[in-house]
């Protein structure tokens, strides 16, 4: 099992169980998708300044800042890590410029 597999499994063990005052995922999901998809949209826009900065270990960290807002903000959602997998193997093989291609004008 990898750290994301772990992370997500707790995040949905957080959300379904857990006491907000014990669990800062608990707190935040309490607050509603919105405020999950605002936290995402700020750990998102920090990892966007420190990829135009250029320190990989900064990078690195605000990386992993956006996996676990993503993942709490799905949840909320009732989106798993599960379903992102299987949609992530549907596209395997597909280039994406063919993809592009493809679409519906
Ligand atoms: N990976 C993370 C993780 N990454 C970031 N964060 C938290 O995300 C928060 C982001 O900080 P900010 O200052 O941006 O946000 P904030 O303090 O909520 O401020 P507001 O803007 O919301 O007012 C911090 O409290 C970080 O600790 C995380 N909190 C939890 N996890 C994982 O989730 C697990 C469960 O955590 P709990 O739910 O707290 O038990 C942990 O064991 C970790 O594995």
């Amino acid at each position: 099992m990898t750290a994301l597999t772990r992370l997500a499994a707790t995040i949905a063990e957080r959300r379904d169980a857990a006491d907000p005052d014990g669990s800062y995922t608990a707190a935040l999901l309490a607050k509603g998708p919105e405020k999950t998809a605002e936290k995402f949209g700020e750990e998102a826009v920090e990892a966007v300044i420190e990829a135009v900065r250029g320190d990989p270990a900064r990078l690195t960290s605000e990386a992993a800042d956006v996996l676990y807002h993503l993942l709490v903000m799905c949840a909320a959602r009732g989106v798993a890590l599960d379903d992102i997998e299987a949609e992530l193997a549907r596209r395997e093989g597909t280039s994406g410029h063919a993809e592009k291609a493809a679409r519906p004008r």
